[in-house]
């Protein structure tokens, strides 16, 4: 049976049809399938909000969603964590993704529980089509550590434990969440999440040790963890090993410090490589030397309003702000037109209007500017956000922004 048309054709497949969409995924992400990858994945995988095409019998196009929270500006949401999405070789440009994007979109929206969707693009320019924004970057950091000096500590800092991340999975999740709660771009972790998170795949450490956890002991219990591995090197010079971050958690900045000054200056390493860095690290304000640190810029999530006067409401806002945008959306025509949005650091609110507007934009712009990374005034510079009325941009501009920068943590 060859497939017509992928808006009518995508089932939601069964969960034993895992392994035939592992397999798809290893083909289209030029993989070979993981056993142990495989299981760690299947954990998490929800096929009831998963969608496959078939051509003969044969999977050719994915599109998967995890239920999850994201936490945005003062709030957390649930999200759509679009997933796993991929399309054979032989059947790539013929409007596969673009069927089953419309389609999951149109579900996520009538199903009425989650106002956005947010992803990983493999490649920027897969997205933007289909109303999804920029909305957080991170940085990776590429450092060589005997260039970098911490301040020595005001005070003493707490005991340090290292020991296997398993084992302290409740506590880490305590923090964890203590944590996430003012930082946009986060996103919930059930027990099944951190078993994904914690998980240590043979095949892809790429010749370093098993993973670590660091902790930190503040005075009323665990304040910080790290994640991270070694990889041992050796050179003419000597030991050049290097120390892989995978993620630095405190509640206490007197915790990060400490975290950070062991994983700078463990023995017989020389670099440090972290991917989860914020654009706003604290550490780029600690250092003697930030420019050893290597940062590059990376695009992180892509945030999609599906039910935009439910998702402007559902976060809270840096200043006060009450203003009426006008919105288009090709996509989703229920969130086109004229939204008044009234709000600031405790709530908002946010309805359909007939009043003028003030800004125009599509859907793609809001989301974009959703989790207070992204500037109104750098979009409206870039000609995608339009000032109707002179002073909007002025005035708006603060209240979509955010005191932390969204900053993204595992990629899912
Ligand atoms: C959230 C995630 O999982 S991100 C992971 C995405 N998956 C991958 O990157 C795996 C490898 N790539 C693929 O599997 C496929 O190429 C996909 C999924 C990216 C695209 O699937 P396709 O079925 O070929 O997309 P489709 O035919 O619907 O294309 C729609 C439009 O997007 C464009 N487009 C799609 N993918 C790309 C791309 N990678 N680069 C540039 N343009 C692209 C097409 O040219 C087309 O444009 P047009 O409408 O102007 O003709």
């Amino acid at each position: 049976m060859g497939y017509t048309h992928p808006m009518t054709d995508a089932l939601v497949p069964r969960v034993e049809d895992f392994d035939e969409i592992s397999a798809l995924l290893a083909l289209a992400f030029h993989g070979s399938p993981e056993p142990e990858l495989r299981e760690v994945q299947r954990a998490v995988f929800e096929p009831d909000r998963a969608l496959l095409v078939r051509d003969g019998g044969t999977a050719v196009a994915h599109a998967g969603a995890y239920t999850r929270e994201l936490t945005v500006p003062g709030a957390a949401v649930p999200a759509a964590h679009v997933t796993m999405v991929g399309v054979a070789p032989t059947h790539r440009r013929r409007g596969l993704l673009t069927g089953l994007m419309r389609r999951q979109l149109r579900e996520v929206r009538d199903a009425g529980r989650e106002p956005v969707a947010v992803l990983w693009a493999s490649e920027g320019r897969i997205y933007p089509r289909f109303g999804y924004g920029l909305a957080a970057q991170h940085l990776t950091l590429s450092c060589d550590t005997t260039e970098l000096r911490l301040p020595e500590p005001a005070a003493a800092e707490g005991p340090l434990r290292l020991d296997r991340p398993a084992a302290h999975q409740a506590e880490l999740a305590r923090l964890y969440d203590r944590v996430r709660a003012d930082r946009p771009g986060w996103s919930s972790r059930d027990e099944r999440w951190w078993a994904y998170v914690l998980a240590d795949v043979k095949t892809l450490r790429d010749g370093a040790t098993e993973r670590r956890v660091l902790l930190h002991e503040g005075p009323t219990g665990l304040d910080g963890y790290a994640l991270y591995r070694t990889k041992a090197e050796w050179g003419r010079g000597g030991p050049c090993g290097e120390v892989r971050v995978d993620e630095v958690v405190a509640a206490d900045p007197g915790a990060y410090v400490a975290l950070w000054r062991l994983l700078l200056s463990i023995d017989l390493t020389r670099r440090l490589s972290f991917g989860a860095a914020a654009v706003d690290e604290p550490l780029l304000r600690l250092v003697n030397e930030p420019r050893q640190l290597g940062a590059h810029l990376d695009d992180a999530l892509w945030v999609r309003l599906v039910d935009v006067p439910a998702a402007l409401a559902a976060r809270r806002y840096a200043v006060d702000v009450d203003m009426v945008v006008e919105v288009t959306d090709e996509l989703l025509p229920e969130n086109a037109g004229r939204w008044r949005l009234a709000g600031g650091p405790s709530g908002a609110t946010c309805g359909a209007t007939t009043a003028p507007a003030q800004l125009a934009c599509d859907v793609r712009a809001l989301g974009e500017l959703y989790l207070g990374g992204a500037g109104l005034g750098a979009l409206a510079a870039a000609g995608r956000v339009r000032e109707l009325v002179p002073g909007t941009l002025a005035a708006a501009g603060p209240a979509f922004g955010w005191h932390r920068a969204p900053a993204p943590m595992e990629v899912f």
